[in-house]
């Protein structure tokens, strides 16, 4: 890895090419940054130089100001570790400097990093550029005058959408909103920029200080208007994230008090927002989800991916369909097995690829090259020269055993056998084959097309070539990978199997379905309990319910609410009745005739005897229903289930919905603290049951007053193989 800096190099045409070098995304640390400085003052001061081009080294630009510092400065509160780039190194340094800069931009110029591209005087990119401001999805806002810089480069409009949907652009759409100033292959690129920069130098081409520009900014009261309407915006689609208002804010305090004003007013806005408590948990939820691909054991041996080219999918249902989609926009090959004539499986590809053009989330033209990737069978004949085949058929055991007992003869040796089950054990699954080494759990969330999480499970069988492959096949699949061990539910859906059952008791204490649909979704989740339970439909809530207790026995809470609405004819969403009434195109609406049901169900249960209901606030509503989430997120860290505790913030968020500002749910539960949620979780297992009982590990860690995310270390961890 070469070392943190920036470097010079000085041509004979009198341009300097200051590169910045950071490992392999160039984040500007402190070394960077005053390596910067120290390469400008000198350009700056020598003679034999005119004008600087300025880059970043291995392809890329950069990736923005190091998260590792804003970490640091989280950690410590310290404010003064952050370094001053946006007056003296961007203003000062750069765009006030008697000689010219141009920004020489490939690959991502992100964050700090397009901020001080755009305190050069011109900006030269090649195609394959992504330039955005992501900032606010770290809980703070640009900070090195990107507020103040891009509105007077792109026009307010488009500059608050790159900042308020942080999602970089194309080098193309770049050019065209007024960013990038021409477009270069990337072979030209340095001579292109060097050319602007001596023209400019020269007056032959304007010498263009951003933040002096007034041309792109329309009048303040039309200004102010449409802030008004992107504030509005925000405070229903990001409730509980100050960083979207502090962001509209700088833009029109930039707006009505000139750029100057504007700039110093977002580095004290950012100063801040870094010390939020939604930043940290943000931060940390950046951390937690690229940690998750690393394992220890991998890294200890060295072990390298063999690379997936071409996977069989037997099954062209739901699951089958949305993998097939996801695999072959990220140019895998797949032969896709069906039993049905009609291959109903591929109208189901092409289905979902349809909708990710209607979302413009792909181009037609990526998606006829998807589809020529994909190969539909009805047969075994295309299984030989696979890497991998992933059965994707209906739960039951004897039907998937019997499929990899004929899969295992007719594919290579080293061919990964997975299959996406989401309860049956993998042993048994791999139970009628002599390759227990190559079964792997590939659990999909589905839509599997759209949900970011894949579980990769493994058993002590497994080898961990194959785990490691599986982590590469997810990752070119834009997923997040989570290993986790073999057993009921996972690590995902098992964490969260207390939450609908909680959810379901708290309703039998006399709590109104509604409100605890409204408290949970104020709470952040994106649906309440019931609502989710109608879009998943009851059948799968029953299997469920019966694996979680037959696997974990007194833990659970009986009901036949479900029989009850099953009865009354009730099926969710599928059949339009639920806890809802669900009608084509309009949002669910409240029910009047469930109540009944309800009641019949609460008596039944027998939870509050005498009938009356048991008066509760939203914060115990929320509290009874996550803290025997997190209570069982404690037992599948104490069982190494997960690697480490911040798998399951990221596993909860990317596939659960928890809410990203809370960092995640063990980060939340350590913002609350293991002693209140243990004294919580032991009067209510007093009063109601085993679904409460408190963890070992929960106990322990409230005992000893240590968070429940601080990982043991490996002599102490129960994690067997990993
Ligand atoms: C004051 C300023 O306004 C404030 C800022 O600039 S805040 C920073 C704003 N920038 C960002 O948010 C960019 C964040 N990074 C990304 O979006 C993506 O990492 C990327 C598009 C650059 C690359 O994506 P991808 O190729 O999938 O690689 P990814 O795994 O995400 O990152 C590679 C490594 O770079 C690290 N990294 C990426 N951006 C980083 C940054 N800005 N600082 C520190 N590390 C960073 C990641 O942590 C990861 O490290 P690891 O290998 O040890 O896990």
């Amino acid at each position: 890895m070469s070392k943190a800096r920036a470097s010079m190099e000085i041509g004979s045409d009198g341009v300097a090419v200051i590169t910045i070098e950071n490992a392999r995304i160039n984040a500007l640390g402190t070394a960077v940054i005053s390596g910067l400085k120290e390469k400008y003052t000198e350009a700056m001061l020598r003679d034999d130089v005119k004008a600087v081009v300025l880059t970043g080294g291995a392809g890329k630009f950069s990736c923005g100001f190091d998260i590792n510092n804003l970490f640091e400065v989280q950690k410590t509160g310290n404010l003064s570790l952050l370094p001053d780039v946006s007056i003296d190194l961007i203003m000062k340094t750069i765009e006030e400097a008697k000689k010219p800069s141009v920004a020489a931009i490939h690959g991502p110029a992100l964050g700090g990093g397009l901020e001080l591209a755009m305190g050069c005087h011109a900006r030269i990119s090649t195609p394959d550029a992504l330039l955005g401001l992501p900032e606010l999805s770290l809980g703070v806002i640009p900070g090195f005058g990107g507020t103040q810089r891009l509105p007077r480069l792109v026009g307010l409009q488009k500059a608050v959408k790159m900042m308020l949907l942080p999602k970089p652009i194309k080098a193309k759409e770049g050019y065209e909103s007024g960013l990038v100033d021409e477009i270069a292959a990337p072979k030209d690129l340095l001579a292109v920029a060097r050319s602007w920069a001596l023209q400019i130098a020269n007056g032959r081409r304007p010498w263009i200080r951003s933040l002096d520009r007034k041309d792109r900014l329309c009048a303040i009261y039309e200004a102010r208007q449409m802030l008004y309407a992107s504030r509005k915006d925000a405070e229903r689609t990001a409730p509980n994230m100050p960083q979207y208002q502090a962001c509209l804010n700088a833009i029109e305090e930039g707006i009505v008090s000139g750029g100057y004003a504007g700039v110093l007013n977002e580095a004290r806005l950012f100063k801040e927002l870094v010390l939020s408590s939604t930043s940290r948990s943000l931060v940390h939820v950046f951390f937690a989800i690229r940690a998750t691909s690393k394992v220890p054991c991998f890294s200890r041996v060295g072990q390298k991916p063999k690379g997936i080219r071409k996977v069989a999918i037997i099954g062209g249902g739901l699951m089958g369909s949305g993998i097939a989609t996801a695999l072959i926009l990220c140019d895998v090959h797949v032969v896709l097995k069906e039993r049905d004539p009609s291959f109903r499986g591929m109208k189901s590809v092409e289905a979902n690829l349809k909708a990710l053009v209607k979302r413009s989330s792909v181009t037609l033209e990526r998606v006829s090259k998807a589809l020529s990737n994909l190969q539909c069978t009805m047969d075994y004949s295309d299984f030989k020269d696979v890497d991998m085949v992933i059965e994707a058929v209906i739960e039951n055991s004897a039907l998937k055993q019997s499929i990899f007992n004929e899969v295992e003869k007719l594919c290579s040796p080293h061919c990964i056998l997975a299959t996406t089950t989401s309860s049956i054990d993998l042993n048994v699954v791999g139970e009628k084959t002599n390759s227990q080494d190559r079964i792997v759990g590939a659990h999909f969330f589905s839509p599997v097309h759209l949900m970011p999480l894949l579980e990769v499970v493994w058993t002590e069988k497994t080898s961990p070539n194959v785990i490691i492959d599986l982590i590469e096949i997810a990752k070119k699949m834009r997923k997040v990978p989570i290993v986790v061990k073999n057993c009921t539910g996972f690590a995902t859906n098992r964490t969260f199997f207390p939450y609908h059952q909680a959810s379901a008791l708290v309703l039998h204490l006399g709590v109104d379905l509604y409100r605890i649909d409204r408290v949970i979704k104020s709470f952040g989740m994106p649906l309440g309990p019931f609502q989710l339970a109608d879009l998943v439909g009851y059948d799968v809530a029953l299997a469920a319910k019966e694996e979680y207790a037959s696997a974990f026995k007194g833990r659970t809470f009986d009901t036949s609410l479900l029989d009850l609405m099953k009865k009354d004819g009730r099926n969710g969403k599928r059949n339009g009745r639920g806890y809802y009434l669900h009608h084509r195109g309009c949002r669910p609406k409240s029910d009047p005739l469930v109540q009944p049901i309800i009641e019949e169900s609460r008596r039944r249960a027998n939870l509050v005897p005498s009938g009356k209901a048991i008066s509760m606030s939203d914060q115990d509503i929320v509290e009874m229903i996550f803290f025997p989430v997190v209570n069982e997120a404690c037992r599948v860290i104490d069982e190494g289930v997960v690697i480490r505790p911040s798998d399951i913030d990221a596993a909860s968020i990317l596939g659960m919905g928890f809410p990203r500002y809370r960092g995640g749910l063990v980060y939340w539960a350590d913002t609350i603290g293991a002693s209140y949620i243990y004294s919580k979780l032991q009067i209510w297992a007093a009063a109601y049951g085993g679904l409460f009982a408190p963890s070992s590990y929960l106990e322990e860690r409230a005992k000893k007053g240590l968070p429940l995310s601080l990982e043991r270390s490996p002599l102490q961890s129960s994690t067997s193989r990993l």
